[in-house]
Protein backbone atom coordinates (compact mmCIF):
# COMPACT_ATOMS: atom_id res chain seq x y z
CA UNK A 1 0.00 0.00 0.00
CA UNK A 2 1.78 2.98 -1.35
CA UNK A 3 1.28 5.91 2.08
CA UNK A 4 1.40 8.91 -0.35
CA UNK A 5 -1.61 7.90 -2.37
CA UNK A 6 -3.59 7.23 0.64
CA UNK A 7 -2.70 10.51 2.37
CA UNK A 8 -3.79 12.38 -1.00
CA UNK A 9 -7.21 10.12 -0.73
CA UNK A 10 -10.43 12.33 0.60
CA UNK A 11 -8.27 15.10 0.02
CA UNK A 12 -9.60 18.34 -1.63
CA UNK A 13 -6.38 20.12 -3.51
CA UNK A 14 -5.83 23.34 -5.22
CA UNK A 15 -3.76 23.47 -8.34
CA UNK A 16 -2.37 26.98 -9.85
CA UNK A 17 -1.32 26.32 -13.57
CA UNK A 18 -2.99 23.08 -14.22
CA UNK A 19 -3.33 24.04 -17.73
CA UNK A 20 0.72 24.30 -18.22
CA UNK A 21 3.13 21.49 -19.41
CA UNK A 22 3.99 20.38 -15.42
CA UNK A 23 0.46 20.64 -14.03
CA UNK A 24 -1.27 18.17 -16.62
CA UNK A 25 1.13 15.70 -15.57
CA UNK A 26 0.49 16.29 -11.73
CA UNK A 27 -3.37 16.80 -12.24
CA UNK A 28 -2.74 13.18 -13.96
CA UNK A 29 -0.65 11.27 -11.67
CA UNK A 30 -3.01 12.49 -8.40
CA UNK A 31 -6.02 11.10 -10.17
CA UNK A 32 -4.50 7.89 -11.48
CA UNK A 33 -3.01 7.11 -7.98
CA UNK A 34 -5.28 8.73 -5.63
CA UNK A 35 -8.52 8.23 -7.54
CA UNK A 36 -10.42 8.57 -3.96
CA UNK A 37 -9.45 12.21 -3.56
CA UNK A 38 -12.10 14.89 -3.19
CA UNK A 39 -11.95 17.16 -5.81
CA UNK A 40 -9.07 19.23 -7.11
CA UNK A 41 -9.80 22.86 -7.59
CA UNK A 42 -8.11 24.48 -10.75
CA UNK A 43 -7.47 27.98 -11.53
CA UNK A 44 -8.04 28.68 -14.97
CA UNK A 45 -8.58 31.60 -17.68
CA UNK A 46 -10.10 31.62 -20.64
CA UNK A 47 -7.93 31.49 -23.52
CA UNK A 48 -7.43 31.65 -27.20
CA UNK A 49 -11.23 31.90 -27.39
CA UNK A 50 -12.43 28.53 -25.37
CA UNK A 51 -13.91 28.61 -21.89
CA UNK A 52 -13.04 27.04 -18.79
CA UNK A 53 -15.42 24.03 -19.56
CA UNK A 54 -13.92 23.72 -23.13
CA UNK A 55 -10.74 23.82 -21.75
CA UNK A 56 -10.90 21.31 -19.00
CA UNK A 57 -12.78 19.12 -21.62
CA UNK A 58 -9.38 19.14 -23.79
CA UNK A 59 -7.48 18.25 -21.37
CA UNK A 60 -9.68 15.58 -19.81
CA UNK A 61 -9.92 14.07 -23.22
CA UNK A 62 -6.13 14.13 -24.27
CA UNK A 63 -3.77 11.09 -24.80
CA UNK A 64 -2.28 12.22 -21.64
CA UNK A 65 -5.35 11.36 -19.64
CA UNK A 66 -6.00 7.71 -21.27
CA UNK A 67 -5.07 5.52 -18.07
CA UNK A 68 -7.02 8.10 -15.40
CA UNK A 69 -10.37 7.20 -17.48
CA UNK A 70 -9.87 3.54 -16.53
CA UNK A 71 -9.50 3.93 -12.86
CA UNK A 72 -11.13 6.93 -12.27
CA UNK A 73 -14.37 6.95 -14.70
CA UNK A 74 -15.46 9.92 -12.78
CA UNK A 75 -13.19 12.27 -13.33
CA UNK A 76 -15.07 15.02 -14.85
CA UNK A 77 -16.91 15.30 -11.35
CA UNK A 78 -13.75 15.32 -9.40
CA UNK A 79 -12.26 18.69 -11.23
CA UNK A 80 -13.70 21.91 -10.24
CA UNK A 81 -12.48 24.79 -12.64
CA UNK A 82 -12.21 27.98 -11.11
CA UNK A 83 -12.47 30.98 -12.97
CA UNK A 84 -9.21 33.14 -12.20
CA UNK A 85 -6.81 35.40 -13.50
CA UNK A 86 -3.94 35.61 -10.67
CA UNK A 87 -3.08 39.00 -13.04
CA UNK A 88 -5.99 40.49 -11.08
CA UNK A 89 -6.83 41.61 -7.48
CA UNK A 90 -7.64 38.67 -5.71
CA UNK A 91 -7.42 36.41 -9.06
CA UNK A 92 -11.12 37.64 -9.97
CA UNK A 93 -12.61 34.52 -8.33
CA UNK A 94 -16.09 35.03 -7.37
CA UNK A 95 -17.01 35.18 -3.87
CA UNK A 96 -18.91 31.59 -4.04
CA UNK A 97 -15.94 30.20 -5.71
CA UNK A 98 -13.62 32.02 -3.29
CA UNK A 99 -15.32 30.60 0.18
CA UNK A 100 -15.39 26.98 -0.86
CA UNK A 101 -11.77 27.28 -1.76
CA UNK A 102 -11.14 28.83 1.72
CA UNK A 103 -12.98 26.11 3.01
CA UNK A 104 -12.11 23.17 1.76
CA UNK A 105 -8.37 23.28 0.26
CA UNK A 106 -6.02 20.62 2.33
CA UNK A 107 -3.26 21.46 0.08
CA UNK A 108 -2.31 24.15 -2.55
CA UNK A 109 0.02 23.11 -5.61
CA UNK A 110 1.67 26.45 -6.72
CA UNK A 111 2.51 25.73 -10.68
CA UNK A 112 1.61 28.92 -12.34
CA UNK A 113 4.24 31.63 -13.46
CA UNK A 114 5.12 33.10 -16.66
CA UNK A 115 8.10 31.09 -17.78
CA UNK A 116 9.51 33.60 -20.72
CA UNK A 117 12.48 34.65 -20.56
CA UNK A 118 11.68 37.86 -22.03
CA UNK A 119 8.89 39.04 -20.26
CA UNK A 120 7.99 42.48 -19.60
CA UNK A 121 9.23 42.93 -15.58
CA UNK A 122 6.29 44.48 -14.76
CA UNK A 123 4.14 41.27 -15.93
CA UNK A 124 7.14 38.98 -14.51
CA UNK A 125 6.43 40.38 -11.10
CA UNK A 126 2.49 40.15 -11.13
CA UNK A 127 2.52 36.68 -11.68
CA UNK A 128 5.80 35.18 -10.38
CA UNK A 129 5.98 37.37 -7.04
CA UNK A 130 2.29 38.89 -6.30
CA UNK A 131 0.32 36.50 -7.27
CA UNK A 132 2.45 33.82 -5.24
CA UNK A 133 1.97 36.67 -1.86
CA UNK A 134 -1.92 36.96 -2.92
CA UNK A 135 -2.12 32.72 -2.58
CA UNK A 136 0.03 32.54 0.31
CA UNK A 137 -2.53 35.68 2.00
CA UNK A 138 -5.16 33.17 0.73
CA UNK A 139 -3.24 29.89 2.14
CA UNK A 140 -3.62 31.85 5.71
CA UNK A 141 -7.40 32.37 5.77
CA UNK A 142 -7.79 28.25 4.83
CA UNK A 143 -8.21 26.28 8.18
CA UNK A 144 -7.71 22.86 7.30
CA UNK A 145 -4.66 23.95 4.54
CA UNK A 146 -1.80 20.91 5.73
CA UNK A 147 0.77 21.76 3.22
CA UNK A 148 1.36 24.90 0.21
CA UNK A 149 3.80 23.71 -2.40
CA UNK A 150 5.59 25.96 -4.33
CA UNK A 151 7.56 25.26 -8.14
CA UNK A 152 10.30 27.18 -8.28
CA UNK A 153 13.01 26.76 -10.35
CA UNK A 154 16.57 25.52 -9.63
CA UNK A 155 17.93 28.80 -12.27
CA UNK A 156 16.79 31.42 -9.38
CA UNK A 157 20.04 31.50 -8.55
CA UNK A 158 21.66 30.59 -11.79
CA UNK A 159 24.17 33.41 -10.50
CA UNK A 160 26.43 31.20 -8.36
CA UNK A 161 27.54 28.22 -9.56
CA UNK A 162 27.31 25.81 -6.28
CA UNK A 163 23.98 26.17 -5.13
CA UNK A 164 22.10 24.87 -2.04
CA UNK A 165 18.66 23.99 -0.97
CA UNK A 166 18.56 27.42 0.67
CA UNK A 167 16.88 30.81 0.08
CA UNK A 168 19.27 33.22 -1.18
CA UNK A 169 18.05 36.65 -0.43
CA UNK A 170 18.18 39.03 -3.45
CA UNK A 171 19.66 43.19 -2.77
CA UNK A 172 16.28 44.47 -2.88
CA UNK A 173 12.94 43.08 -1.25
CA UNK A 174 9.94 41.52 -2.65
CA UNK A 175 7.61 44.02 -1.34
CA UNK A 176 9.53 47.09 -2.76
CA UNK A 177 9.85 46.06 -6.02
CA UNK A 178 6.10 44.61 -5.84
CA UNK A 179 5.14 48.39 -4.68
CA UNK A 180 7.33 50.34 -7.48
CA UNK A 181 6.20 48.23 -10.19
CA UNK A 182 2.56 49.66 -9.13
CA UNK A 183 3.90 53.56 -10.05
CA UNK A 184 6.49 53.40 -12.23
CA UNK A 185 6.12 53.83 -15.73
CA UNK A 186 6.90 50.92 -18.05
CA UNK A 187 9.88 53.28 -19.95
CA UNK A 188 11.61 53.72 -16.12
CA UNK A 189 11.20 49.40 -15.53
CA UNK A 190 12.67 48.85 -19.00
CA UNK A 191 15.61 51.13 -17.77
CA UNK A 192 16.19 50.28 -14.22
CA UNK A 193 15.86 46.16 -15.73
CA UNK A 194 19.36 45.31 -16.20
CA UNK A 195 20.43 47.04 -12.88
CA UNK A 196 17.60 44.85 -11.09
CA UNK A 197 18.41 41.35 -12.29
CA UNK A 198 22.18 42.22 -11.98
CA UNK A 199 23.99 38.92 -13.30
CA UNK A 200 20.94 36.72 -13.71
CA UNK A 201 20.35 36.12 -17.55
CA UNK A 202 16.37 37.48 -17.61
CA UNK A 203 13.39 38.29 -15.54
CA UNK A 204 12.15 35.20 -15.04
CA UNK A 205 14.95 33.71 -13.16
CA UNK A 206 15.27 36.97 -10.81
CA UNK A 207 11.20 37.18 -10.71
CA UNK A 208 11.31 33.16 -9.28
CA UNK A 209 13.73 34.21 -6.65
CA UNK A 210 11.80 37.16 -5.60
CA UNK A 211 9.00 35.03 -5.42
CA UNK A 212 10.95 32.25 -2.90
CA UNK A 213 11.84 35.28 -0.71
CA UNK A 214 8.08 35.80 -0.69
CA UNK A 215 7.56 31.96 0.48
CA UNK A 216 10.09 32.42 3.04
CA UNK A 217 8.65 35.27 4.67
CA UNK A 218 5.10 33.10 5.26
CA UNK A 219 6.97 30.04 7.01
CA UNK A 220 5.97 31.18 9.96
CA UNK A 221 2.87 31.09 9.46
CA UNK A 222 2.21 28.05 6.67
CA UNK A 223 3.42 24.70 6.49
CA UNK A 224 5.68 25.34 3.21
CA UNK A 225 8.23 23.95 1.06
CA UNK A 226 9.90 25.10 -2.47
CA UNK A 227 10.97 22.84 -5.54
CA UNK A 228 13.55 23.45 -7.54
CA UNK A 229 13.39 21.48 -10.67
CA UNK A 230 16.00 22.18 -13.48
CA UNK A 231 14.99 21.90 -17.08
CA UNK A 232 11.91 20.15 -17.13
CA UNK A 233 11.35 17.60 -20.43
CA UNK A 234 9.38 15.01 -21.82
CA UNK A 235 7.91 12.38 -19.18
CA UNK A 236 10.31 9.42 -18.92
CA UNK A 237 7.97 6.28 -17.64
CA UNK A 238 4.64 7.95 -16.65
CA UNK A 239 1.80 7.72 -17.66
CA UNK A 240 3.63 6.91 -20.84
CA UNK A 241 7.43 7.68 -22.19
CA UNK A 242 8.07 11.08 -24.09
CA UNK A 243 4.69 13.24 -23.52
CA UNK A 244 5.42 16.38 -24.31
CA UNK A 245 2.82 19.32 -25.52
CA UNK A 246 4.96 22.19 -25.94
CA UNK A 247 7.89 23.99 -26.89
CA UNK A 248 9.98 25.50 -23.96
CA UNK A 249 13.38 24.58 -23.47
CA UNK A 250 15.19 21.47 -25.41
CA UNK A 251 11.79 20.40 -27.33
CA UNK A 252 11.58 23.64 -29.66
CA UNK A 253 15.24 22.71 -30.64
CA UNK A 254 14.82 19.27 -30.78
CA UNK A 255 11.47 20.56 -33.40
CA UNK A 256 13.68 22.86 -34.90
CA UNK A 257 16.70 20.43 -35.30
CA UNK A 258 14.58 17.39 -36.76
CA UNK A 259 12.65 20.26 -38.79
CA UNK A 260 16.28 20.75 -40.59
CA UNK A 261 16.15 24.57 -39.75
CA UNK A 262 18.72 24.44 -36.90
CA UNK A 263 22.01 23.30 -38.26
CA UNK A 264 24.56 24.79 -35.72
CA UNK A 265 23.84 26.12 -32.21
CA UNK A 266 26.81 27.91 -29.63
CA UNK A 267 27.34 25.31 -26.69
CA UNK A 268 29.77 24.04 -24.91
CA UNK A 269 29.63 20.16 -25.38
CA UNK A 270 30.91 18.84 -22.14
CA UNK A 271 28.88 21.46 -19.83
CA UNK A 272 26.26 19.43 -18.08
CA UNK A 273 22.91 19.26 -19.57
CA UNK A 274 20.82 19.48 -16.46
CA UNK A 275 17.40 17.90 -17.63
CA UNK A 276 14.76 16.03 -15.65
CA UNK A 277 12.00 14.60 -16.75
CA UNK A 278 8.66 15.64 -15.83
CA UNK A 279 7.45 12.75 -14.15
CA UNK A 280 10.11 12.71 -11.91
CA UNK A 281 9.32 16.18 -10.65
CA UNK A 282 5.66 15.21 -10.47
CA UNK A 283 6.35 12.39 -8.37
CA UNK A 284 8.92 14.49 -6.18
CA UNK A 285 6.19 16.95 -5.85
CA UNK A 286 3.91 14.70 -4.58
CA UNK A 287 5.79 12.96 -1.86
CA UNK A 288 6.85 16.66 -0.72
CA UNK A 289 3.34 17.27 -0.72
CA UNK A 290 2.67 14.37 2.09
CA UNK A 291 5.87 14.59 3.96
CA UNK A 292 5.27 18.35 4.58
CA UNK A 293 1.77 17.88 5.57
CA UNK A 294 2.69 14.43 7.69
CA UNK A 295 5.97 14.97 9.32
CA UNK A 296 5.62 19.00 9.37
CA UNK A 297 9.27 19.85 9.27
CA UNK A 298 10.27 22.83 11.58
CA UNK A 299 11.62 25.24 8.71
CA UNK A 300 10.50 25.39 5.08
CA UNK A 301 12.46 22.51 2.97
CA UNK A 302 13.82 23.22 -0.31
CA UNK A 303 14.05 20.56 -2.66
CA UNK A 304 16.65 20.43 -5.59
CA UNK A 305 14.96 18.31 -8.13
CA UNK A 306 17.93 18.15 -10.75
CA UNK A 307 19.96 15.47 -12.54
CA UNK A 308 23.29 16.72 -12.69
CA UNK A 309 24.98 15.67 -9.64
CA UNK A 310 23.19 11.92 -9.33
CA UNK A 311 23.37 11.02 -13.05
CA UNK A 312 25.18 13.89 -15.21
CA UNK A 313 25.10 13.91 -18.82
CA UNK A 314 26.39 16.86 -21.37
CA UNK A 315 24.42 18.66 -24.13
CA UNK A 316 27.50 17.01 -26.77
CA UNK A 317 25.85 13.34 -26.25
CA UNK A 318 22.46 14.54 -25.70
CA UNK A 319 22.83 16.63 -29.01
CA UNK A 320 24.25 13.06 -30.77
CA UNK A 321 21.21 11.16 -29.24
CA UNK A 322 18.64 13.61 -30.73
CA UNK A 323 20.64 13.93 -34.53
CA UNK A 324 20.81 9.48 -34.43
CA UNK A 325 17.54 9.00 -33.53
CA UNK A 326 16.33 11.60 -36.28
CA UNK A 327 18.23 8.97 -38.77
CA UNK A 328 15.97 6.58 -37.82
CA UNK A 329 12.79 8.05 -37.11
CA UNK A 330 12.73 11.60 -39.31
CA UNK A 331 10.27 14.76 -39.22
CA UNK A 332 7.66 14.77 -41.53
CA UNK A 333 8.13 17.42 -44.28
CA UNK A 334 11.73 18.77 -43.14
CA UNK A 335 13.18 22.20 -44.54
CA UNK A 336 16.64 20.37 -44.78
CA UNK A 337 18.28 17.19 -43.59
CA UNK A 338 18.91 16.92 -39.90
CA UNK A 339 22.47 17.86 -39.16
CA UNK A 340 23.89 20.21 -36.68
CA UNK A 341 27.07 21.49 -35.02
CA UNK A 342 28.55 23.11 -32.24
CA UNK A 343 30.09 26.75 -32.40
CA UNK A 344 32.15 27.48 -29.58
CA UNK A 345 32.76 31.20 -30.51
CA UNK A 346 31.19 34.30 -31.44
CA UNK A 347 33.31 34.54 -35.43
CA UNK A 348 32.09 30.83 -36.04
CA UNK A 349 28.40 31.44 -34.84
CA UNK A 350 27.87 34.35 -36.66
CA UNK A 351 29.56 32.52 -40.02
CA UNK A 352 27.56 29.30 -39.56
CA UNK A 353 24.77 31.67 -39.17
CA UNK A 354 24.82 33.66 -41.97
CA UNK A 355 25.87 30.19 -44.35
CA UNK A 356 23.39 27.41 -42.73
CA UNK A 357 20.34 29.33 -41.35
CA UNK A 358 20.27 33.17 -43.27
CA UNK A 359 21.36 32.07 -46.62
CA UNK A 360 19.22 29.25 -46.99
CA UNK A 361 16.50 31.13 -45.73
CA UNK A 362 17.11 33.77 -48.10
CA UNK A 363 17.35 31.42 -50.94
CA UNK A 364 13.98 29.39 -50.42
CA UNK A 365 11.70 32.73 -49.53
CA UNK A 366 13.01 33.63 -53.36
CA UNK A 367 11.94 30.56 -54.54
CA UNK A 368 8.47 31.20 -52.85
CA UNK A 369 8.43 34.26 -54.30
CA UNK A 370 8.64 33.04 -57.82
CA UNK A 371 6.28 30.56 -57.05
CA UNK A 372 4.07 32.90 -56.08
CA UNK A 373 3.90 32.32 -52.59
CA UNK A 374 4.41 34.50 -49.58
CA UNK A 375 7.89 34.42 -48.03
CA UNK A 376 8.33 33.25 -44.12
CA UNK A 377 11.40 31.36 -44.17
CA UNK A 378 13.44 34.63 -42.94
CA UNK A 379 10.87 35.61 -40.13
CA UNK A 380 11.13 31.91 -39.13
CA UNK A 381 14.86 31.96 -38.76
CA UNK A 382 15.09 35.31 -37.66
CA UNK A 383 12.71 34.26 -34.51
CA UNK A 384 14.79 30.86 -34.45
CA UNK A 385 17.93 32.43 -33.58
CA UNK A 386 16.05 35.07 -31.17
CA UNK A 387 15.49 31.84 -29.00
CA UNK A 388 18.73 30.81 -29.38
CA UNK A 389 20.20 33.35 -27.62
CA UNK A 390 18.09 33.49 -24.98
CA UNK A 391 18.70 29.80 -24.11
CA UNK A 392 22.92 30.34 -24.78
CA UNK A 393 23.17 30.68 -21.23
CA UNK A 394 22.07 27.62 -20.31
CA UNK A 395 23.53 25.65 -22.82
CA UNK A 396 27.16 26.80 -21.74
CA UNK A 397 27.90 26.87 -18.22
CA UNK A 398 27.55 23.98 -15.46
CA UNK A 399 25.96 24.21 -12.05
CA UNK A 400 26.48 21.99 -8.95
CA UNK A 401 23.13 21.88 -7.54
CA UNK A 402 23.23 20.01 -3.95
CA UNK A 403 20.57 17.71 -3.21
CA UNK A 404 20.33 17.00 0.46
CA UNK A 405 16.94 17.23 1.63
CA UNK A 406 15.77 15.44 -1.63
CA UNK A 407 17.92 12.13 -0.68
CA UNK A 408 16.91 12.26 2.86
CA UNK A 409 13.04 12.69 1.55
CA UNK A 410 13.69 8.84 -0.81
CA UNK A 411 15.18 7.55 2.48
CA UNK A 412 12.17 8.30 4.11
CA UNK A 413 9.77 6.41 1.74
CA UNK A 414 8.34 2.95 2.08
CA UNK A 415 9.86 1.00 -1.07
CA UNK A 416 6.50 1.01 -2.06
CA UNK A 417 6.33 4.60 -2.14
CA UNK A 418 10.23 4.34 -3.72
CA UNK A 419 8.50 2.99 -6.49
CA UNK A 420 5.09 4.30 -7.19
CA UNK A 421 6.37 7.52 -6.87
CA UNK A 422 10.05 7.12 -8.32
CA UNK A 423 11.93 10.07 -7.88
CA UNK A 424 15.39 9.06 -8.39
CA UNK A 425 16.88 9.97 -11.32
CA UNK A 426 20.12 7.37 -10.60
CA UNK A 427 18.05 5.21 -12.81
CA UNK A 428 17.31 6.79 -15.90
CA UNK A 429 19.70 6.05 -19.10
CA UNK A 430 19.90 9.31 -21.45
CA UNK A 431 19.93 7.70 -23.91
CA UNK A 432 16.59 6.06 -23.93
CA UNK A 433 15.21 8.59 -22.58
CA UNK A 434 16.19 11.14 -25.45
CA UNK A 435 15.04 8.76 -28.08
CA UNK A 436 11.45 8.66 -26.29
CA UNK A 437 11.96 12.18 -25.99
CA UNK A 438 12.36 13.05 -30.29
CA UNK A 439 9.61 9.98 -30.54
CA UNK A 440 7.38 11.69 -27.99
CA UNK A 441 8.24 14.75 -29.78
CA UNK A 442 7.10 13.51 -32.98
CA UNK A 443 4.04 11.89 -31.77
CA UNK A 444 2.39 14.05 -29.22
CA UNK A 445 3.87 17.49 -30.23
CA UNK A 446 3.51 17.37 -33.58
CA UNK A 447 1.28 14.82 -34.01
CA UNK A 448 2.76 12.82 -36.39
CA UNK A 449 2.01 9.55 -38.10
CA UNK A 450 4.02 6.62 -37.72
CA UNK A 451 3.57 5.42 -40.63
CA UNK A 452 4.81 8.44 -42.65
CA UNK A 453 8.12 7.29 -41.70
CA UNK A 454 9.07 5.55 -44.97
CA UNK A 455 7.48 8.75 -46.94
CA UNK A 456 9.71 11.12 -44.60
CA UNK A 457 12.91 9.14 -45.53
CA UNK A 458 12.04 9.84 -49.15
CA UNK A 459 11.55 13.02 -49.12
CA UNK A 460 15.04 13.44 -46.81
CA UNK A 461 16.80 11.67 -49.80
CA UNK A 462 15.25 14.00 -51.99
CA UNK A 463 16.56 16.89 -49.77
CA UNK A 464 19.81 15.15 -50.37
CA UNK A 465 20.13 14.92 -54.39
CA UNK A 466 18.76 18.89 -54.57
CA UNK A 467 21.59 19.45 -51.60
CA UNK A 468 24.70 17.52 -53.97
CA UNK A 469 22.89 19.05 -57.03
CA UNK A 470 23.09 22.70 -55.72
CA UNK A 471 26.73 22.24 -54.55
CA UNK A 472 27.72 21.00 -57.80
CA UNK A 473 26.04 23.91 -59.50
CA UNK A 474 27.57 26.34 -57.03
CA UNK A 475 30.73 24.89 -58.13
CA UNK A 476 30.80 25.15 -61.91
CA UNK A 477 29.15 28.25 -61.33
CA UNK A 478 31.96 29.48 -59.49
CA UNK A 479 34.61 28.13 -61.56
CA UNK A 480 33.61 29.42 -64.66
CA UNK A 481 33.13 32.81 -62.74
CA UNK A 482 36.96 32.58 -61.74
CA UNK A 483 38.27 31.01 -65.20
CA UNK A 484 36.84 34.19 -67.04
CA UNK A 485 38.34 36.46 -64.79
CA UNK A 486 42.19 35.45 -63.71
CA UNK A 487 45.04 33.70 -65.89
CA UNK A 488 46.21 31.49 -63.27
CA UNK A 489 42.64 29.21 -63.03
CA UNK A 490 42.81 29.49 -66.61
CA UNK A 491 46.26 27.81 -66.81
CA UNK A 492 45.71 25.40 -63.61
CA UNK A 493 41.93 24.54 -65.90
CA UNK A 494 44.03 23.65 -69.13
CA UNK A 495 46.41 21.88 -67.25
CA UNK A 496 43.96 19.63 -65.82
CA UNK A 497 41.74 19.00 -68.86
CA UNK A 498 45.10 17.87 -70.89
CA UNK A 499 46.34 15.79 -68.20
CA UNK A 500 42.74 14.39 -68.79
CA UNK A 501 42.58 13.75 -72.13
CA UNK A 502 46.24 12.29 -72.02
CA UNK A 503 45.16 10.03 -69.32
CA UNK A 504 42.23 8.67 -71.58
CA UNK A 505 43.98 8.28 -74.88
CA UNK A 506 46.57 6.88 -72.78
CA UNK A 507 44.30 3.87 -71.59
CA UNK A 508 42.50 3.66 -74.86
CA UNK A 509 46.16 3.09 -76.82
CA UNK A 510 46.82 0.12 -74.01
CA UNK A 511 42.98 -1.51 -74.13
CA UNK A 512 43.20 -1.35 -78.64
CA UNK A 513 47.19 -2.92 -78.14
CA UNK A 514 46.02 -6.02 -75.70
CA UNK A 515 43.18 -6.86 -78.41
C1 LIG B 1 17.14 16.61 -25.23
C2 LIG B 1 17.93 17.80 -25.28
C3 LIG B 1 18.85 17.88 -26.38
C4 LIG B 1 18.57 19.07 -27.14
C5 LIG B 1 19.04 18.94 -28.48
C6 LIG B 1 18.27 19.80 -29.40
C7 LIG B 1 18.89 20.07 -30.68
C8 LIG B 1 19.55 18.93 -31.28
C9 LIG B 1 20.57 19.38 -32.21
C10 LIG B 1 21.70 18.55 -32.01
C11 LIG B 1 22.99 19.21 -32.29
C12 LIG B 1 23.28 20.35 -31.49
C13 LIG B 1 23.38 19.99 -30.11
C14 LIG B 1 22.55 20.87 -29.28
C15 LIG B 1 22.63 20.52 -27.87
C16 LIG B 1 22.25 21.63 -27.06
C17 LIG B 1 20.81 21.94 -27.16
C18 LIG B 1 20.41 22.69 -26.02
C19 LIG B 1 18.98 22.89 -25.90
C20 LIG B 1 18.55 23.13 -24.52
C21 LIG B 1 18.24 24.48 -24.17
C22 LIG B 1 17.44 24.49 -22.96
C23 LIG B 1 17.66 25.65 -22.16
C24 LIG B 1 16.49 25.90 -21.29
C25 LIG B 1 16.91 26.55 -20.09
C26 LIG B 1 15.78 26.67 -19.15
C27 LIG B 1 16.25 27.16 -17.88
C28 LIG B 1 15.14 27.47 -16.97
C29 LIG B 1 14.14 26.42 -16.95
C30 LIG B 1 12.89 26.98 -16.39
O1 LIG B 1 12.84 27.18 -15.22
S1 LIG B 1 11.44 27.53 -17.27
C31 LIG B 1 11.12 26.82 -18.70
C32 LIG B 1 11.91 27.36 -19.75
N1 LIG B 1 11.23 28.43 -20.38
C33 LIG B 1 11.31 28.50 -21.66
O2 LIG B 1 11.88 27.63 -22.26
C34 LIG B 1 10.65 29.67 -22.32
C35 LIG B 1 11.54 30.19 -23.36
N2 LIG B 1 10.79 30.89 -24.37
C36 LIG B 1 10.67 32.21 -24.40
O3 LIG B 1 11.07 32.90 -23.49
C37 LIG B 1 10.02 32.79 -25.65
O4 LIG B 1 9.29 31.85 -26.31
C38 LIG B 1 11.10 33.38 -26.60
C39 LIG B 1 12.22 32.40 -26.81
C40 LIG B 1 11.65 34.66 -25.95
C41 LIG B 1 10.48 33.72 -27.97
O5 LIG B 1 9.49 34.66 -27.79
P1 LIG B 1 8.66 35.33 -29.04
O6 LIG B 1 7.78 36.39 -28.50
O7 LIG B 1 9.59 35.69 -30.12
O8 LIG B 1 7.70 34.26 -29.58
P2 LIG B 1 6.91 33.03 -29.06
O9 LIG B 1 7.09 32.74 -27.62
O10 LIG B 1 5.50 33.25 -29.50
O11 LIG B 1 7.60 31.88 -29.90
C42 LIG B 1 8.11 32.23 -31.21
C43 LIG B 1 8.45 31.04 -32.00
O12 LIG B 1 9.58 30.38 -31.37
C44 LIG B 1 9.23 29.08 -31.07
N3 LIG B 1 9.88 28.71 -29.83
C45 LIG B 1 9.55 29.07 -28.59
N4 LIG B 1 10.37 28.49 -27.70
C46 LIG B 1 11.24 27.77 -28.43
C47 LIG B 1 12.33 26.95 -28.10
N5 LIG B 1 12.69 26.71 -26.85
N6 LIG B 1 13.03 26.38 -29.09
C48 LIG B 1 12.67 26.58 -30.39
N7 LIG B 1 11.64 27.33 -30.77
C49 LIG B 1 10.93 27.92 -29.80
C50 LIG B 1 7.73 29.09 -31.00
O13 LIG B 1 7.24 27.85 -31.33
C51 LIG B 1 7.33 30.08 -32.05
O14 LIG B 1 7.35 29.50 -33.31
P3 LIG B 1 6.34 29.97 -34.45
O15 LIG B 1 5.00 29.73 -33.89
O16 LIG B 1 6.67 29.09 -35.60
O17 LIG B 1 6.61 31.39 -34.71
N1 LIG C 1 9.22 23.90 -17.85
C1 LIG C 1 10.38 23.97 -17.26
O1 LIG C 1 11.42 23.66 -17.83
C2 LIG C 1 10.46 24.41 -15.84
C3 LIG C 1 9.38 24.91 -15.15
N2 LIG C 1 9.52 25.30 -13.85
C4 LIG C 1 8.40 25.85 -13.09
O2 LIG C 1 7.32 24.93 -13.15
C5 LIG C 1 6.10 25.63 -13.14
C6 LIG C 1 5.25 25.15 -14.28
O3 LIG C 1 5.94 25.39 -15.50
P1 LIG C 1 5.37 24.87 -16.88
O4 LIG C 1 4.25 23.95 -16.64
O5 LIG C 1 6.51 24.44 -17.69
O6 LIG C 1 4.81 26.22 -17.49
P2 LIG C 1 3.66 26.47 -18.54
O7 LIG C 1 3.97 27.74 -19.22
O8 LIG C 1 3.41 25.27 -19.34
O9 LIG C 1 2.38 26.68 -17.61
C7 LIG C 1 2.15 27.87 -16.91
C8 LIG C 1 0.81 27.77 -16.23
O10 LIG C 1 0.55 29.00 -15.54
C9 LIG C 1 -0.73 29.47 -15.92
N3 LIG C 1 -0.86 30.92 -15.91
C10 LIG C 1 -0.02 31.81 -16.47
N4 LIG C 1 -0.52 33.04 -16.31
C11 LIG C 1 -1.69 32.92 -15.64
C12 LIG C 1 -2.67 33.83 -15.18
N5 LIG C 1 -2.53 35.15 -15.35
N6 LIG C 1 -3.76 33.36 -14.54
C13 LIG C 1 -3.92 32.02 -14.36
N7 LIG C 1 -3.02 31.11 -14.74
C14 LIG C 1 -1.92 31.56 -15.38
C15 LIG C 1 -0.89 28.99 -17.35
O11 LIG C 1 -2.24 29.06 -17.72
P3 LIG C 1 -2.69 29.20 -19.26
O12 LIG C 1 -2.77 27.80 -19.76
O13 LIG C 1 -3.99 29.87 -19.16
O14 LIG C 1 -1.65 30.02 -19.95
C16 LIG C 1 -0.35 27.59 -17.22
O15 LIG C 1 -1.32 26.75 -16.67
C17 LIG C 1 6.45 27.10 -13.19
O16 LIG C 1 6.37 27.62 -11.90
C18 LIG C 1 7.87 27.13 -13.68
O17 LIG C 1 8.56 28.24 -13.20
C19 LIG C 1 10.70 25.17 -13.20
C20 LIG C 1 11.78 24.67 -13.83
C21 LIG C 1 11.76 24.27 -15.19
Amino acid sequence: MSMIADFYGGKSILITGATGFLGKVLMEKLFRTSPDLRVIYILVRPKAGQTLQQRVFQILNSKLFEKVKEVCPNVHEKIRAISADLNQNDFAISMQDMQELLSYTDIIFHCAATVRFDDHLRHAVQLNVTATQQLLLMASQMPNLEAFIHISTAFSNCNLKHIDEVIYPCPVEPKKIIDSMEWLDDAIIDEITPKLIGDRPNTYTYTKALGEMVVQQESGKLNLAIIRPSIVGATWQEPFPGWVDNVNGPTGLIVAAGKGFLRSIRATPMAVADLIPADIVVNLTLAVGWYTAVHRPKSTLIYHCTSGNLNPCNWGKMGIQVLATFEKIPLERAFRRPKADFTTNNVTTQYWNAVSHRAPAIIYDFYLRLTGRKPRMTKLMNRLLRTLSMLEYFINRSWEWSTYNTEMLMSKLSPEDQRVFNFDVRQLNWLEYIENYVLGVKKYLLKEDMAGIPEAKQHLKRLRNIHYLFNTALFLIAWRLLIARSQVARNVWFFIVSFCYKFLSYFRASSTLKV
